[in-house]
């Protein structure tokens, strides 16, 4: 039993409100959540929070924008109620994918964006730059730069690239019905079908002058700052896709590892099943994961295996066209791809089937954050996974419902003894840490 604390949770994730309660031995604090007609947020506090230490849990899946209103809402009612201290519990980090500077082509893959003017046509907005980006099969993909395709194609010659096909008669998702329901399509957000390959035809001299200087707004400082002028404290939040992320902060940021229970789920569910560390093999799916995969690699003592995967989007709706290229030896093993999240899902679909190409015989994915919008589900109940596994630190019980192979990690009880933790002043260094 904690004393002297006020857990409030966000709508975002009331099941893990839930569990982090429970493991803490308290009832979560009453809070009214509600909405005008107009769509604005209403938030009422409904205990007395002075000189308390507040925690409010709120999670950066489904309805993102609205959840971070609200927490935002939430974080001011405390503060100006007199409570001692704010801190934030974000177990997916919202809008942490958008932390880079402008310029980047890599981030969350875009859904399809409004016809402006008649003129602009469908695909009005666009990453290209002018010149245009060379890509894969292009006449300049040969010179693609240092860390290009065209470079490492060089450099690993005979191993292919890998599209996808998906089957989009599988069971949905309620949100992604309602969105078609709304749209009046069948939840393919955008025509990526159509653009899985580069279309450098499509600009035309009536399409707007795009790429001469794209400016991106950085929507990750933005909510740094958001969440500390509300008079946030200190936030808890577990693996972010940029560690470096939390430099955007001047209050305390602790990012937890999901590696530990990644790491368990091998040794107990893996290992012993699939014949030991000598037929197993850890793959990265992308570069940006390989610190992460090799440092699980590392502790258990096995081998590791790396996908370069490039994303070059021409069109905001074109999703598909990253280009998948195998580091590694995987043939004849079971291999397991470690990332910190699945959202469209098109990176672990797309790494499996390589996988299975190379010769691995089974493809586990081990992911934080299960993210799993629109056609995720059906991608992963269609493709060459195996098994894939993520954490709840967004709701999955309805991703369970549709998708047989999906196993769910609990991590109420890491962050409730990070709250716990904090709360008393003690170190949670030890969560941290990892051998
Ligand atoms: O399920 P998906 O929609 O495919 O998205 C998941 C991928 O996106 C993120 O990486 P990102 O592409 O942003 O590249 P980075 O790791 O290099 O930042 C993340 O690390 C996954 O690899």
């Amino acid at each position: 039993m904690v004393r002297n604390i006020v857990i409030f949770g966000g709508s975002s994730h009331p099941q893990l409100t839930e569990n982090i309660c429970t493991h803490l031995g308290i009832p979560p604090a009453r809070i009214t959540l509600s909405k005008f007609s107009n769509g604005e947020t209403r938030v009422e506090v409904g205990e007395s929070v002075r000189n308390k230490d507040v925690y409010i849990i709120q999670s950066g899946g489904g309805m993102v924008n609205d959840h971070l209103m609200e927490l935002l809402i939430t974080v001011s009612a405390c503060k100006t109620a007199s409570a001692k201290r704010v801190t934030v519990v974000l177990p997916l980090f919202p809008y942490s994918r958008q932390s880079d500077l402008p310029y980047n082509k890599v981030g969350a893959p875009l859904s399809r964006m409004e016809k402006r003017t008649p003129s602009e046509g469908s695909g009005s907005f666009t990453f290209d730059s002018r010149p245009t980006t060379p890509h894969p099969g292009g006449p300049e993909s040969q010179g693609f730069g240092p860390n290009g395709v065209g470079s490492l194609t060089k450099k690993l010659n005979g191993i292919s690239v890998q599209r996808s096909e998906v089957n989009m008669n599988a069971p949905k998702r309620r949100d992604t019905l309602e969105q078609e329901a709304q749209e009046g399509t069948n939840g393919v957000h955008g025509d990526s079908a159509q653009h899985s390959k580069h279309d450098t035809s499509a600009p035309t001299s009536m399409a707007v002058q795009r790429g001469y200087k794209q400016w991106v707004a950085q929507a990750g400082t933005l909510v740094a700052d958001l969440l500390t002028c509300a008079g946030t404290d200190h936030v808890i939040t577990m693996d972010l896709h940029d560690p470096q992320y939390q430099g955007f902060f001047d209050i305390p940021v602790d990012n937890l590892y999901g590696r530990h229970l990644l790491k368990k789920y091998i040794q107990q569910n893996i290992l012993p099943r699939q014949g030991g560390i000598d037929n197993c093999v850890i793959v990265s799916p992308d570069a940006g994961g390989a610190k992460r995969a090799t440092s699980i690699a590392d502790v258990l003592g096995m081998p590791f295996a790396l996908i370069h995967k490039e994303r070059r989007p021409t069109y905001s709706n074109d999703r598909q066209n990253a280009t998948m290229l195998l580091v590694g030896a995987v043939a004849n093993k079971t291999a397991i791809l470690i990332d910190d999240l699945a959202d469209t899902s098109n990176t672990i679909t797309r790494a499996a089937k390589l996988l299975k190409k190379e010769g691995a015989h089974t493809v586990f994915a081990l992911v934080t954050h299960g993210v799993l919008s629109g056609d995720a589900i059906e991608r992963i109940n269609a493709s060459a996974l195996d098994r894939v596994v993520v954490t709840n630190s967004v709701p999955q019980e309805e991703h369970v419902k549709l998708c047989p192979k999906l196993v769910v990690l609990e991590i109420g009880n890491v962050f409730a003894e990070a709250i716990r933790r904090v709360h008393h002043g003690e170190s949670i260094s030890v969560l941290f840490q990892f051998d």
